[in-house]
């Protein structure tokens, strides 16, 4: 098997991930850039490639480049570096901290872990409050993420529903880099903002606590604790501890309401809000399966309240995505490849129909008739005729058995494999997938009309390319002219090959319909 080339690494991106603008950076620090997951008050979101990881799934990076109002004067950026720095060194699961930044770029930007997910905001929107024992992790989680970014000197200062991500390990505290300032946040929903907040305080942690409060209400009642209204009439009753808590699990009331104390030194610490929590689980589960060996802390408590509640919040599909990191052999081919919504499923689909097609369609007389008939005249590649080989087989094409990569006919292998393909273990390499495929017949030549048609799951190249079939599957048509450039690249690939159906003669077989089989 020949190595893959250095030049081209497989990400597993959403589906639905926007194209740049044409304004946009293609590079961003050490990042590829690949396509928009938004653009907020603070910045702009990219989809980006971290290419010095090893793995697909890991490889997929958010790049925030910065562009908030509160960066506006020089004297911002100190504090930003200051704060990245506190924030690199928060130790929690729960808050979604920089894997790198520079604040000396223009404009600044940080990197972080992409994480697929909804926020709080449009999950209870969508679907309502939530039960009980999943409020409960939520609470738990948000005052252990905040705790730990108080304990490094950070005041969230814009927590609210929308900068709460909930993903399948749990909820996370996002946007940690730049703290609104009161004005924004007043426009934001004064809802989540404290009374010393709203009248232009700075953040504290007591004015998180409020806004811990807030959410949680929220989030388990479905509805603004301080009701509708102007952001005035909304402060106003906040100020006045005007809460309606009405519907939020019983348990909970006491910690909450104290949590909106109007009065910053009326709120409890986080410590105590963690403590009231946990105690509010415990109760009702009468502490079955507690770990033994003395009392638990609240780290091994949220693990376990996480592990037990958390339930029913499934990581959206993402898609492969094959990026090339330098200058490519032929202008065809974008340099990126992006896929549009909706293709994950799809594509996904195909793909196992396609392997599940092919092993049905191999059974093993026509595993027989795939051995290539190798003439004494051509011991380097037969070319078997259209009457001795089925029309379409499996194949595997590897770039190391080709003397020529721009030029066919095309060598290729029969292949075949006896055990279903392993599932869910992340998208292989394309040398790893190969590799799990048996050898079935000789190498042969066949030549690869430009307008064969192509159908891939990997190897797809630009949104335009999106195809449906008849049944709804789908995935990325190409040109044969696509597969040659693509070979030209150096990978090894596995694909289904249909030859024309032609009159048996001396030539090597044309290629006209080729489907990439790969599975993760
Ligand atoms: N780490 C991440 N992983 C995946 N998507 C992210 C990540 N961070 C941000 N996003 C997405 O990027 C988009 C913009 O996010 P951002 O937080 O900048 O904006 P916002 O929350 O809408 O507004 P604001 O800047 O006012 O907080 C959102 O759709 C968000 O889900």
């Amino acid at each position: 098997m020949s190595p893959r080339s250095p030049r081209e690494i497989s990400v597993l991106v959403p589906p639905d991930l926007a194209p740049l603008y044409p304004d946009d950076p293609s590079r961003i620090g050490p990042y590829l850039v690949l396509g928009r997951l938004g653009q907020g008050a603070t910045g702009t979101v990219y989809a980006a490639v971290d290419v010095s990881s090893s793995t697909a799934s890991d490889r997929l990076v958010a790049v925030k480049v910065l562009r908030s109002p509160e960066l506006e004067s020089p004297d911002a950026y100190p504090a930003l570096e200051k704060r990245l720095r506190a924030l690199s060194n928060v130790n929690s699961k729960r808050v979604v901290v920089p894997l790198a930044f520079d604040t000396d770029a223009n404009p600044p930007w940080l990197s972080m872990p992409y994480l697929a997910g909804e926020r709080l905001s449009h999950y209870v929107t969508k679907r309502g409050g939530l039960g009980t024992g999943k409020l409960i992790a939520l609470a738990t989680g948000l005052a252990e993420g905040l705790s730990v970014l108080h304990a490094r000197g950070v005041a969230h200062g814009s927590l609210r529903p929308s900068e709460v991500l909930l993903e399948s390990h749990g909820p996370h505290i996002m946007d940690c880099a730049v703290a609104a300032s009161p004005d924004r946040m007043r426009g934001l929903g004064a809802t989540w903002l404290s009374p010393e907040r709203f009248r232009g305080g700075a953040a504290t942690p007591a004015s998180d606590v409020f806004a811990w409060g807030a959410i949680v209400a929220f989030a388990g009642t479905g509805r603004l604790p301080f009701g509708p209204g102007e952001p005035e009439e909304i402060a106003e009753r906040a100020a006045n501890g005007a809460f309606d808590l009405s519907g939020l699990s019983k348990g909970l009331l006491p910690v909450v309401g104290r949590a909106l104390a109007p009065d910053a030194d009326g709120r409890p610490s986080l410590r105590e809000v963690i403590g009231a929590v946990i105690a509010v689980w415990q109760s009702e589960h009468d502490d079955e399966g507690a770990p033994a060996g003395g009392a638990p802390t609240g780290r091994d408590e949220l693990t376990r309240i996480l592990e037990r509640e958390w339930h029913a919040v499934e990581p959206p599909a993402r898609v492969p995505e094959v990026i090339r990191l330098e200058g490519r052999m032929s202008n065809r081919r974008p340099t990126r490849a992006l896929l549009v919504a909706g293709s994950a499923a799809i594509a996904l689909a195909l793909v196992g129909a396609g392997v599940w097609g092919v092993s049905q369609l191999l059974g093993p007389s026509d595993e027989e008739a795939l051995v290539a008939d190798a003439s004494e005249e051509e011991p380097e590649a037969a070319s078997p005729s259209a009457d001795d080989a089925p029309r379409t087989l499996v194949a595997r094409f590897d770039p190391a058995d080709q003397e020529d990569l721009a030029e066919g006919p095309w060598v290729y292998t029969p292949v075949d494999r006896d055990d279903e393909p392993i599932r869910g273990q992340g998208l292989p390499s394309h040398s790893a997938w190969a590799e799990q495929w048996d050898e079935a017949g000789e190498p042969a030549e066949a030549t690869i009309a430009p307008d064969a048609e192509v159908l891939c799951a990997k190897f797809c190249a630009a949104p335009d390319h999106v195809f449906l079939d008849e049944e709804g599957r789908g995935t990325w048509e190409l040109t044969g002219n696509d597969f040659v450039d693509y070979l030209s690249w150096g990978p090894v690939v596995i694909v289904e090959v249909t030859f024309a159906d032609e009159e048996p003669g001396e030539g090597p077989r044309e290629i006209v319909q080729i489907t990439e089989l790969y599975t993760d």
